[in-house]
C-alpha cells in the first residue's frame, strides 16, 4: 500500500484515513495479506493503492456513471475491487496485468467481495493486450497503474477506446515529488507526460495531489 502521501505529515495522513469511509473486512484483509507478502519480498509495499484512494476510486466510478471500465496494472486487486464496487450490476471491468501469481490473490478477494462476475482478467503485456482490443469507444473509465514508461503509450491506446466524456485516471503522477528532479527513467517519463498532458487538447486535465499524485483526464 502507498504508506501515506508524501505531501502529508503522519498525523494528517491518519486524519485523512479517519475522515474517509473505513475499509470493510474484505479490504482490510486484502491490505493485510498484501502487506505480509510484500514484507516477505513478494512485490513492493508501495504497489497497492492507499485505502483512501480505493474509496476515492469507488466514488469516482459512481460520479462518472461508468458502466464499462478498464484497468492497467492490477497486482493483488485492491484498485480493481474499488472500481468494480462503483459499477452497476450489469457493468464490467477488464483488468490487464502480466503477473498470474499476484492476480490469483486478486481473484480470491474479488470472489469474496461478490464482484468477480463483473471483472475479466487478461494476462500479458499491457501494450499488446490493449492493441488487441477493438478500436472503438468502449470504456467509460480507465485506471492506469503499471510501468511508468508505458503510460504515454497507454494513454494513446486508450483514447480511441474511450467514450466521449470518459475518464482516464493515472496513478503516481507526482513520483513522491521527483517529477521536479527526476532520478530515473520512470521519473523522467512521468515528468514529460505531465507536461505533454497539460497541453493535450484531447482531454480536460487535472493533476490531483492525492496519494502519490492522481491525474484525471476527461475525454473531450
Ligand atoms: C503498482 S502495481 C498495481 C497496483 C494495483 N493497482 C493495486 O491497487 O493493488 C503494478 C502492476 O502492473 C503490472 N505491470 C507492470 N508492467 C506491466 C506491463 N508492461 N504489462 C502488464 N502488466 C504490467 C505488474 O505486474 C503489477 O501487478
Amino acid at each position: 500500500m502507498t504508506p501515506q502521501s508524501f505531501l502529508l505529515s503522519a498525523e494528517l495522513a491518519d486524519h485523512v484515513r479517519r475522515s474517509t469511509d473505513p475499509p470493510d473486512d474484505v479490504v482490510a484483509d486484502l491490505v493485510a495479506e498484501t502487506a505480509a507478502m510484500t514484507a516477505a519480498g513478494d512485490g513492493r509495499p508501495t504497489y497497492q493503492v492507499a485505502p483512501e484512494q480505493a474509496a476515492f476510486l469507488t466514488l469516482l466510478t459512481r460520479i462518472a456513471g461508468a458502466r464499462w471500465a478498464v484497468e492497467i496494472g492490477t497486482f493483488t486487486g485492491l484498485s480493481a475491487l474499488a472500481v468494480a464496487r462503483g459499477l452497476p450490476e450489469d457493468g464490467g471491468l477488464l483488468c490487464l496485468d502480466r503477473d498470474a501469481h499476484w492476480t490469483d490473490v486478486a481473484r480470491r478477494y474479488w470472489a469474496r467481495a461478490g464482484v468477480a462476475e463483473r471483472i475479466e482478467l487478461r494476462l500479458g503485456e499491457a501494450a499488446e493486450l490493449l492493441a488487441a482490443l477493438p478500436v472503438r469507444p468502449t470504456f467509460d473509465l480507465a485506471f492506469v497503474d503499471a510501468d511508468k514508461t508505458g503510460y504515454a503509450g497507454y494513454v494513446d491506446a486508450l483514447h480511441p477506446r474511450m467514450h466521449p466524456g470518459g475518464l482516464l485516471v493515472l496513478d503516481n503522477t507526482l513520483r513522491a515529488g521527483r517529477v521536479l528532479d527526476p532520478q530515473d527513467d520512470d521519473d523522467r517519463a512521468i515528468a514529460a507526460l505531465n507536461a505533454a498532458l497539460a497541453a493535450d487538447d484531447r482531454f480536460d486535465t487535472v493533476l490531483l495531489p492525492l496519494a502519490n499524485g492522481l491525474t484525471l483526464l476527461r475525454v473531450r
